[in-house]
């Protein structure tokens, strides 16, 4: 179902097109024509450039944007450390803070909400691989916010780009390019140095963020399923240029920056949000997940997760992800003499798992809940819980639709994904049962044929398209 149907009604506008080149302005005449940077740009505005890959960067994979604004966003004081002693988003950065590396199957209960503090200060790094500094890896956050930002923050991070995942309540968002609306069952993309300031108008919120610290996320290929399938391009929303204009010196804002996982403030006499007009491919953007295009099998088998895949962001290696957005969406399953739900497997990517809401329909035991999380590390082994394999074995195999109303994700990398002293202790929602619920209770169900399996004769009595015969006529 599109979010559309859901109660807080849209009020922006948007250009629609994933990587798309978009030009937009809130005024007439403030884009330049046929030039970046020209002597005076229109209107008397300023020309900024804001990259987000390297100026050398293979053409289909270079990202940037050109920004008209009322005064650069340099115009600011130096920034000075703020709440150093508290506000670490990095644990590479702070030994005492260290970061666990455990082989364990973990879960968490729901994450409570918290209404005493603002986007910035709701940000609960929970698990991540590698380091912002360097700009590989991933952070792993929960957020949960009661608090809108004061009206003269803005807030950036340096560190990567913020997938965030709304589990609870509606955030409205004002970036630099425009502003954003964006309720449970949507997500949205802020890449790594768009200032932005988060409110909240249907009161607290919370979710999950993956911080991608390298590269970008794109649409996945689709390979033999053709030119349309998964998340098309056209479902992505850019906002429109809209800008505030307070510059006559009187106000004073302030921008805080996420750098190396600390906390940093700059003060400036004029607004942050000045951008008349835009053009570029490297900007903001939503998508409803509820437009998804669910692929899966219609003959036998049940496929990998990847064919889920909202979201890539690739490692170095084509084809193995630093993150994969993947998603569970309400679908039909219809194949024929097939265990449904997922097979027990061990893997060499890390799964981490969340729910925004309804039944996950690999896990039917009931631990895991909306706003919880689970973690299936590099090689931990998992798959349905008892009751799920006791239903799904015993099913009468008539098509099904599974998850209505549910939506479940992963974040799933190819790094191995360690978890944060907040994630494993302080927070308090690990569940020490987990495994004793889910797969300690399955039993012993193997039984020796009579025959010996190794007797030619079995299995080539089958007809022709019987699967797994031997068709009597080769
Ligand atoms: O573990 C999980 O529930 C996620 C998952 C789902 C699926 O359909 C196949 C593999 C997989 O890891
Ligand atoms: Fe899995």
């Amino acid at each position: 179902m599109p979010v559309t149907d859901f109660k807080v009604p849209e009020k922006y506008n948007y250009q629609n097109g994933f990587n798309s080149y978009h030009e937009t302005e809130a005024v007439d005449g403030a884009l330049p024509i046929g030039a970046n940077n020209p002597q005076k740009a229109p209107l008397g505005l300023y020309n900024e450039k804001l990259s987000g890959t390297a100026f050398t960067a293979p053409r289909h994979e270079n990202q940037q944007t050109w920004l008209y604004r009322i005064l650069p966003a340099s115009a600011h004081s130096p920034f000075e450390p703020r709440e150093s002693s508290t506000y670490n988003t990095n644990p590479e950065n702070k030994p005492h803070e260290k970061i666990h590396q455990i082989p364990n199957q973990l879960r968490w209960d729901p994450f409570d909400l918290d209404k005493s503090v603002d986007w910035v200060h709701s940000l609960h790094l929970v698990a991540g691989a590698g380091d912002p500094t360097m700009k590989s890896g991933l952070g792993i956050f929960i957020y949960a916010a009661g608090k809108d930002m004061d009206a003269q923050d803005a807030f950036y991070s340096a560190d990567g780009d913020f997938l965030i995942v709304p589990q609870h309540g509606v955030l409205d968002i004002q970036t630099e390019l425009g502003k954003l609306l964006v309720r449970p069952n949507e997500v949205c993309v802020i890449p790594r140095g768009v200032r932005y300031r988060v409110t909240l108008p249907e009161g607290p919120v919370r979710g999950y963020i993956c911080e991608l610290y390298q590269n970008h996320f794109t649409l996945p290929d689709l390979g033999p399923m053709g030119s349309n399938a998964l998340a098309n391009e056209r479902d992505f929303q850019a906002p429109v240029a809209s800008f505030d204009e307070d510059n006559d010196g009187k106000t004073t804002y302030t921008i805080l920056s996420k750098f190396a996982g600390h906390l940093f403030a700059a003060k400036q006499n004029h607004t942050p949000f000045d951008v008349v007009a835009w053009h570029g491919n490297y900007y903001p953007y939503k998508y409803d997940l509820g437009r998804f295009n669910t692929m899966g099998s219609i003959s036998y088998d049940h496929p990998d997760p990847s064919i889920f895949t909202v979201l890539t962001a690739q490692s170095d290696h084509p084809g193995t992800a630093i993150a994969d957005f993947v998603i569970f969406p309400p679908r039909w399953l219809v194949q024929e003499d097939t265990f449904r739900p997922p097979w027990y497997h061990r893997n060499t990517m890390s799964e981490f798992m969340g729910l925004i809401g309804g039944q996950y329909d690999a896990k039917t035991g009931g631990g895991f809940q909306p706003a919880g999380a689970s973690l299936h590390n590099v090689m931990s082994a998992h798959g349905p819980d008892a009751a799920t394999h006791e239903k799904a074995s015993t099913a009468d195999l008539k098509p099904m639709k599974v998850g209505e109303g549910s939506m479940a994700f992963m974040f799933e990398s190819c790094l191995m994904v360690g978890v944060t002293e907040w994630g494993l202790k302080k927070c308090a929602k690990v569940q020490s049962d987990y495994n004793a619920e889910s797969w300690e209770p399955l039993k012993p169900r193997f039984k020796r044929p009579e025959k010996s399996s190794n007797d030619v004769s079995q299995g080539i009595e089958g007809k022709i398209g019987d699967k797994g015969q031997v068709p009597h006529w080769t």
